[in-house]
């Protein structure tokens, strides 16, 4: 295996008791994963640091140097259209037809011209992902981008994240609340629960994978039971 990302030792406190408190974490080239974890467990703390955005001690922090984030909320500049958006701060000179294609793959090329304020939730996690894309990132990290948008709309999203996934083989970081996403979706989920791992799931379902099959259900439950959630009042 390959390892992308390899973190030894890391720890985060903002004061009080540790938020990360010695934290291990591989992530292989092109593997998706997914962390799972209850509220204000630490799980977008790590992502931050992931992602470059917070600075925390470790006893080694390997991170590739091409990495792109998604958020709950697009963040687009209101005042640049959508392709302006996705070219924002790339320097190259093939900027303009990279984010044609960006695009294309999420299926917006349609609205490339349009003002972000007059997008859909959908359409602008949409754009949000063909930004994060044509950065062509090693390591994608994803914290909870599909939470404000309806069922619906969030089902596509698994489908398009996961053919994006397919078609750029970036090693992903999934942030979520949501115990199926992370089972539609995800190589391996890991729990995170007072400042360490408590649980990791490999999940080896073809896909595209239902999410009602007894591995997936016997995967659900186990995730619940770790969450502290009677599977019952699921
Ligand atoms: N910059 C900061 N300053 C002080 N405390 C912080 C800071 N960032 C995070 N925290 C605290 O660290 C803890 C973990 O926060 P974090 O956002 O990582 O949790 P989370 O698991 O992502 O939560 P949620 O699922 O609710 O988004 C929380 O108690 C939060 O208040």
């Amino acid at each position: 295996m390959t390892a992308l990302v390899d973190i030894r030792g890391l720890t985060r406190s903002f004061g009080g008791p540790a938020i990360l408190s010695g934290i291990d974490l591989t992530i292989a080239k092109g593997e998706f994963v997914a962390l799972l974890g209850r509220s204000g467990s630490g799980k977008s703390t790590l992502l931050r640091v992931l992602a470059g955005l917070d600075d925390a001690p470790a006893q080694q922090l390997q991170l590739p140097r091409r990495r792109s984030v998604v958020f709950q909320e697009p963040r687009l500049m209101p005042w640049k259209t959508v392709i302006d958006n996705i070219t924002l701060g790339v320097k190259r000179q093939d900027a303009r037809s990279i984010a044609e294609q960006a695009l294309e793959d999420v299926g917006l090329s349609h609205r490339r011209n349009a003002w972000p304020l007059t997008l859909s939730g959908g359409e602008a996690q949409r754009a949000a992902l063909a930004r994060a894309l044509v950065r062509e990132p090693e390591l994608l990290l994803l914290d909870e981008p599909f939470a404000a948008l309806d069922a619906l709309t969030r089902m596509r999203m698994h489908g398009l994240v996961f053919d994006l996934w397919q078609k750029h083989k970036p090693a992903v970081l999934l942030v979520t609340h949501d115990i199926g996403e992370a089972i539609t979706l995800a190589d391996r989920i890991l729990v995170l629960e007072n400042g360490r791992f408590t649980k990791e799931i490999l999940v080896t379902l073809d896909h595209p994978r239902q999410r009602n099959g007894p591995e997936a259900s016997r995967i659900e439950a186990e995730l619940l039971t770790e969450l502290g959630v009677e599977p019952s009042h699921a």
